[in-house]
């Protein structure tokens, strides 16, 4: 199978026809001109009757001519090539909707000829069939250096498309270019600007690496490898099925597909949430698809209405720096009454002690002696990103009007690079907003010791703000207060924030394509090979079908020189980007039997697909499951 390209501006399929400067051409020949063709179109002869010999549909509503069978032209073998020998039977066929490839084309079997500046299409590789049936025409090569293709005549065009039953609309906003529109038009100069809108979305042209920081550690983002690697960790973590006998609901107030985040094992694991029983899990929502953390206080007993009044508050509060509460129930579904509390689930986060302060047990060695567990040092750097952004949730919510309560060691989550977000918040706003201070300075546990600790490792400033945080300060001390204190933390931290968003729209940038097409892919994959057509031809091998079908094969299913399959993921890429886009760019399409070819442009490509969709869109018996892919 052998497949060419050449960029074009014009738009629109065009029928290969043989060169007409070709020496000596006998009345076959000329026949095969397009205004030869043109004149015959009245009642073209069935293609099924020239290629076939017979056609299933003549009595069954096919509108081509089918000629008596003592007059029937003799037919040219399926598999012989279009050598001179078989001219009579492409001089007739020339009626019929078939394209029959005359092009000097070059093949490459010996040494490319040099390029023609223009040309940008890439070497293109011919299986020895096709380039066998093809030979005849490379003795003419030499005559059509820059790829002499006809010019389209738009009625050519017309009957070109109609034969092949397409439907292509006309898109009024992306006018192709008409030469003859234009006073200064001169046949033989090439157009030398393209009409059409730029196509911005076509390839993404993300920021030169020395200017963008995708490629080194950055404070809240880690090099592009590494964010790819967490990405693709985190999603792994938002799709893993529960292991089987777990002994939990299947299903509670909407919730489904419960895992515990937890090892809730045996009676000394239970743990606690103030005075109660607490169990985290995550689960799926039925009604948003989306995964929540569900916190469970188990045997719940408090006035159900303080417990939600303060959840409604919770819910509204947002902020990158705490956990969202979504909602909160009572339930039975684990034989008691617990109180479940959901919350925004962030794949892979860790508690803060979790992250820094558990004792980690060295790595075994054989023989060695275990010196004593050791504990992570937190960098000051991160440290400082930490006080930072936990002033900045408890400012939010002390705005709010509420108290976080939760700034402990393992509700505090370590969500993302130097990134905490205060969980397990709304469960409790009995104390005052100024425990939350107290509580924040005491964050490192034992406070003499951590003092004592960050005299050593850090610098003064890191010990200010803890002492600010202890002390009693009366009633006036606030969360605003410490901000002053800190902020020039608070000003590189902005920095680093900012810096981050642009690290991440970098990255997004180069991933913009991909949602556009795996779209156009799904889209494919409705279209091709549906089996209910499988006994009706006429949905895959007419009209606009056909052409998508002899496009995925030019897509997907080349083949090199020794009849080996090219897996070129670039030029697969390339050809959807285009398609997607819908290019004024031409492509040229053989059928399987490599007996015709067709030479479209991405823009009719795309109709086509537009128009194929479109046609299993209304028959759809769910308009809502097809409304998302369009
Ligand atoms: N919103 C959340 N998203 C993702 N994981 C979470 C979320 N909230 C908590 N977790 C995870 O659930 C696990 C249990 O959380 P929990 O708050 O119970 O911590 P804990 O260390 O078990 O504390 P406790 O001893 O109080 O139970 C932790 O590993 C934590 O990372």
């Amino acid at each position: 199978m052998a497949f060419f390209t050449r960029p074009q501006s014009a738009n629109a399929a065009i029928k290969i026809v043989r060169p007409a400067t070709a020496p000596a051409e006998d009345e076959q020949q000329l026949a095969l001109k397009p205004s030869a063709a043109r004149k015959d179109s009245v009642q073209r002869h069935c293609r099924n009757i020239m290629i076939y010999g017979s056609c299933k549909f003549e009595n069954k509503g096919c509108v081509y001519y089918h000629p008596p069978a003592p007059d029937a032209a003799p037919l040219a073998p399926r598999a012989e090539s279009p050598t001179k020998a078989s001219a009579p039977a492409l001089a007739q066929a020339v009626n019929a909707p078939v394209f029959v490839p005359k092009l000097p084309v070059r093949i490459q079997t010996s040494p490319p000829p040099p390029e023609s500046s223009y040309v940008t299409a890439p070497p293109i590789h011919v299986s020895p069939n096709t380039a066998q049936a093809l030979a005849p025409y490379q003795d003419e090569q030499p005559q059509y250096d820059e790829y002499a293709y006809s010019t389209p005549s738009v009625d050519g065009l017309t009957e070109q498309m109609q034969e092949m039953n397409g439907n292509f609309y006309a898109d009024p906003q992306y006018d192709a270019y008409d030469p003859a529109a234009d006073g200064h038009y001169f046949a033989a100069q090439a157009p030398v600007f393209v009409r059409q809108p730029l196509n911005y979305h076509l390839y993404s042209s993300p920021i030169p690496p020395s200017f963008s920081a995708s490629a080194t550690d950055a404070h809240f983002v880690p090099p592009s490898g590494d964010l790819r690697t967490l990405l693709q960790g985190r999603s792994e973590d938002l799709r893993m099925a529960p292991p089987h006998g777990l002994n939990l609901p299947e299903e509670m107030q909407g919730y489904h597909t419960l895992i515990p985040l937890e090892n809730i094992g045996g009676p000394t694991e239970r743990r606690k949430f103030g005075n109660w029983n607490s169990n985290m899990y995550r689960a799926v929502n039925s009604l948003d698809g989306a995964t929540y953390a569900l916190r469970r206080i188990e045997n719940y007993r408090l006035n159900h209405q303080a417990a939600f009044g303060a959840i409604e508050t919770w819910a509204s509060i947002r902020h990158p720096g705490v956990v969202a509460v979504h909602e909160a129930f009572t339930t039975h579904a684990f034989g008691d009454s617990s109180l479940v509390v959901a919350y925004a689930y962030h794949p892979k986060a860790q508690t803060l002690f979790d992250a820094h302060l558990k004792l980690t047990p060295p790595a075994y060695q054989p023989g060695a002696r275990y010196p004593p567990p050791a504990q992570m040092q937190v960098p000051e750097r991160t440290l400082w990103a930490y006080i930072v952004q936990l002033a900045a949730a408890v400012k939010r919510v002390h705005d709010a009007g509420q108290a976080l309560r939760m700034i402990d060691v393992t509700k505090v989550l370590v969500t993302e690079k130097n990134r905490l977000r205060v969980g397990s918040c709304g469960i409790d706003v009995h104390l005052l907003q100024q425990e939350d201070l107290t509580m924040f300075g005491r964050l490192g546990g034992n406070f003499q010791k951590s003092l004592e600790v960050m005299g050593r490792l850090y610098s003064p400033e890191v010990k200010t703000v803890a002492l600010f945080l202890v002390n009693k300060g009366g009633p006036h001390k606030n969360i605003g207060q410490l901000l002053e204190i800190i902020s020039s933390k608070v000003a590189a931290e902005m920095g680093e924030a900012l810096g981050a968003a642009d690290t991440l729209e970098n990255e997004l940038m180069g991933e913009l394509e991909n949602a556009r097409l795996v779209r156009l892919l799904c889209k494919f994959g409705f279209i091709n090979e549906r089996p209910e057509f499988a006994r009706e031809p006429r949905w895959s091998e007419t009209g606009d079908r056909y052409i998508i079908k002899l496009f995925r094969d030019y897509v997907f299913h080349q083949i090199d020189e020794n009849g080996n399959p090219v897996l070129n993921l670039s030029h697969v890429l390339t050809c959807l980007s285009k398609l997607d886009a819908g290019t004024d760019e031409r492509v040229m399409l053989v059928s399987r039997d490599e007996q015709s070819c067709l030479v479209v442009s991405y823009k009719e490509i795309k109709s086509c697909v537009e128009s194929a969709f479109g046609e299993l869109a209304r028959a759809a018996t769910t308009p809502a499951a097809t409304g998302g892919y369009r």
